[in-house]
């Protein structure tokens, strides 16, 4: 069987390993009511998703109204507080996320998570999603002082998890491929994932319809 040369295969979570849309809009939208927002559809949260949750609130404040700085402060512990409580109601992995990790992790493969998610909340997801040991390192939205597309959270990760190389990150907007580039590595973006503009001006080196064909683009590689 082709096999693939990477080493190191570092994942974004929010709309890469698993889409967690309904319960980051879920959360959202009670911050929204909170600060007399109207909601905002799912669908459109899916376009928001990826810098962390104050750009998320930012966002959505902008979509309903007036943005300040001081009404994202505002609604930030709204959001956490509740996204807290909520964070797996609706979430669930992408189908063949579980069988892709598994024949990863079988070929000896190290896998890991950059994410801007807060850190806190990526160990709550992943327990939720019974995924607490899976990953070798998870590097989150404040985990350094700085966050996707830096590229250190990614150099971090890969560090954390042991350090072999090659490594390539998986992800599914912007910030995602930025940060590779940044980090001159290769990147595979999903195409079903959240993102802002049409997936193929992501600027992946590979772009995925199914995490079925996650391993068949690693090996064209
Ligand atoms: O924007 C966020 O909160 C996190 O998104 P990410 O997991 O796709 O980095
Ligand atoms: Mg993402």
């Amino acid at each position: 069987m082709a096999t693939h040369r990477f080493r190191t295969v570092v994942f974004d979570l929010d709309g890469t390993l698993a889409d967690t849309a309904p319960d980051l809009t879920a959360a959202l939208n009670h911050a929204m009511r909170e600060l007399g927002r109207e909601p905002i559809p799912a669908e459109d949260v899916r376009h928001m998703v990826g810098h962390g949750a104050r750009a998320l609130l930012r966002k959505g404040l902008a979509a309903t109204g007036e943005v300040s700085e001081a009404l994202v402060e505002q609604g930030f512990p709204l959001f956490i507080a509740y996204y807290e409580e909520h964070i797996a109601d609706h979430s669930h992995p992408f189908e063949g996320v579980e069988e892709t990790l598994d024949a990863l992790v079988a070929n000896g493969v190290t896998i890991a998570i950059c994410t801007n998610k807060l850190e806190g909340l990526t160990h709550r997801f992943l327990k939720a999603m019974g995924w607490e040991s899976r990953f070798a390192a998870v590097v989150g939205g404040d985990t350094l002082d700085v966050r996707k597309p830096d590229p250190a959270p990614l150099f971090a990760a890969i560090e954390r998890s042991g350090g072999e190389g090659p490594a390539v990150f998986v992800g599914d907007s912007i910030t995602d491929t930025d940060t590779a580039k940044a980090a001159g590595l290769p990147c595979v973006a999903l195409s079903f994932g959240f993102h802002d503009r049409p997936p193929e001006e992501l600027g992946a080196d590979r772009l995925i319809n199914h995490w079925n064909e996650l391993i068949p683009a690693l090996i064209s590689l």
